[in-house]
This record gives structure tokens, C-alpha cells and sequence, in this order.
């Protein structure tokens, strides 16, 4: 492994009762990056991320997050996790900036009251995503792909070195997808460790430095002219190569079947 992995799992079991998500999985994640985590649905991507913010307990094996225990990296704030849905719904009684500005919370004292600072970060991560004309506006009233520039700004805001994000381009149009690309490409290049889930290969290859991909176990790991190459997608998913081996094409009935 890197010494200067920022993430480290070493030989990393997860079960849910008889269900085990991940199994025996051992990676290292470089900061200055960004790595993509591709699997099929039920792979084990969100047990992973679950993995690395301590939310999950691994039945066996060791997470080591920024050199230290998960708990403790998530505990100081240095860890931003973008969930795959943020449960907002039309009468969520947030605004946008309210919901920037909860990337700042780790920060505040008891009186959760912003700073300069803390405004000052709230409104450059509004301006990054585009939303500074939306700041005022309650969250449940933003289409979709707005939304969720609205979270990455919270993340932004909450300035992590660690930015896992689930699924960050599920349903946003195509201005919103590159916004969210460059944004994260850009944290990426200032230093910090940028995890990306997704079951879109398509633009792939502009957008990671590294591709993993997991289904329960890491079945391949490299660049992504690499490991995004039909045969190996094919390998690693067990799908006929003619079949164009897309990931998302179906669930897997048992993705850890099929591969020796
Ligand atoms: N709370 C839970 N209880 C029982 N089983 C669970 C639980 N959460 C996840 N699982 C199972 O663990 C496996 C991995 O799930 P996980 O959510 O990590 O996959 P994923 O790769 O994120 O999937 P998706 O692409 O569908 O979001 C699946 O088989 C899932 O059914």
C-alpha cells in the first residue's frame, strides 16, 4: 500500500446478518486524487462508504482514515459524506444557504452562531456550484440536479479532506454533472481525497484518476483506460463482453458469484 494513503482498509469484512457486503476487501486511497468506486446495485459501494465514516463496523479487519480511527476523523470534521438521497422533500423548511451552511456546523460553538468566516465559506461554495441566485430559496423547491449542487456546496463549505459522495450525478443534467465534475476535480487537485460512487462508465474516463471496482470484493483497481477496457468489465462483472458490460445494466443476482 501507499504510504501517503489518506484512506487505508486492510482485509475489511462488513455483514448485515447472513448478508455479507463486503468481503475481505483491502485498498488504499491516495489524497490529490479522484477515485471512482464502481459496482453493481448491492456491491457493497455504500457499506464501503459506511465503512469509512465509522457508521459501520467492520466484522473483521481495519479502517484507517487520514491516520487515524474513522470515528475520529469524521468526529473532526476532516471527513464530508454526500448521501445518495439527502432526504429533502417539497416542504423541507431549510433554504439553500441554511443547508450550506451546515457543512460549518462542526465548527461552531454551542450557539451555532456563523462567523465571517463561516459566511464567507457558505457563499464562495454557493458561487462555485452557481446557486449564490438560489441562496434564499427553500431546498425542496430546487429541481433535482440543483439540489444536489446544493449538497456539494455543503460539502465544499465544510472544507473536508475526505469527500465521499454517493451516486453524485444520479439524475442532474448534463451542466450540472461537468459543475459537479470540475468542483471535484478541483478539490482533488488542492489536495484532498475525492471518492466517488457511480454506475455511469460513460464519461468515466475524463472524470477519475483511478477506478475501483467492487462487487463484495475488489475485482479490479487501476486507471480507467485500464479497468474500464470491455474484457475487463466483463471479467470483472461476469457479463458476455458483446453485451457492452455496463454495470447498471441489471442487478446482480449475487455479484461475488462467477469469477475466479
Ligand atoms: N441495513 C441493511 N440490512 C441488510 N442488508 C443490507 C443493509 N444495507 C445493505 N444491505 C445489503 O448489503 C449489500 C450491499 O449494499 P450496499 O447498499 O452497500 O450496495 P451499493 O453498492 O451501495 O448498492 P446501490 O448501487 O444499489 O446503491 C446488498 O446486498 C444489500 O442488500
Amino acid at each position: 500500500m501507499s504510504a501517503t494513503a489518506s484512506i487505508r482498509l486492510d482485509a475489511v469484512t462488513v455483514r448485515y446478518g447472513a448478508v455479507t457486503a463486503l468481503d475481505d476487501v483491502t485498498v488504499a486511497i491516495a489524497p490529490g486524487a479522484v477515485t471512482a468506486l464502481v459496482g453493481m446495485n448491492g456491491a457493497g459501494k455504500s457499506t464501503l462508504f459506511g465503512a469509512i465514516t465509522g457508521r459501520l463496523r467492520p466484522h473483521t479487519g481495519r479502517v484507517e482514515v487520514l491516520g487515524g480511527t474513522a470515528d475520529a476523523a469524521r468526529r473532526a470534521g476532516r471527513v464530508t459524506v454526500m448521501p445518495q438521497t439527502d432526504g429533502v422533500d417539497a416542504d423541507f423548511p431549510l433554504t439553500v444557504a441554511d443547508v450550506v451552511a451546515q457543512g460549518r456546523y462542526g465548527r461552531l460553538g454551542l450557539t451555532r452562531r456563523l462567523k465571517p468566516a463561516d459566511r464567507a465559506a457558505v457563499t464562495d461554495a454557493l458561487a462555485r456550484v452557481q446557486l449564490s441566485e438560489l441562496a434564499e430559496r427553500p431546498i425542496g423547491a430546487l429541481s433535482g440536479g440543483q439540489r444536489r449542487r446544493a449538497f456539494v456546496a455543503r460539502a465544499l463549505a465544510q472544507e473536508a479532506d475526505v469527500l465521499l459522495l454517493d451516486e453524485p450525478y444520479a439524475g442532474v443534467d448534463v451542466v450540472s454533472e461537468q459543475l459537479i465534475a470540475d468542483v471535484l476535480a478541483e478539490r482533488a487537485a488542492a489536495g484532498a481525497t475525492v471518492l466517488v460512487s457511480t454506475h455511469d462508465l460513460a464519461t468515466l474516463g475524463d472524470r477519475a484518476h483511478r477506478v475501483v471496482l467492487l462487487a463484495r470484493r475488489i475485482v479490479a483497481d487501476g486507471p480507467p483506460a485500464e479497468v474500464l477496457a470491455p474484457e475487463v468489465l466483463a471479467r470483472a462483472f461476469g457479463l458476455p463482453p458483446a453485451s457492452g458490460a455496463q454495470p447498471d445494466a441489471r442487478p446482480a443476482a449475487d455479484p461475488g458469484e462467477g469469477r475466479s
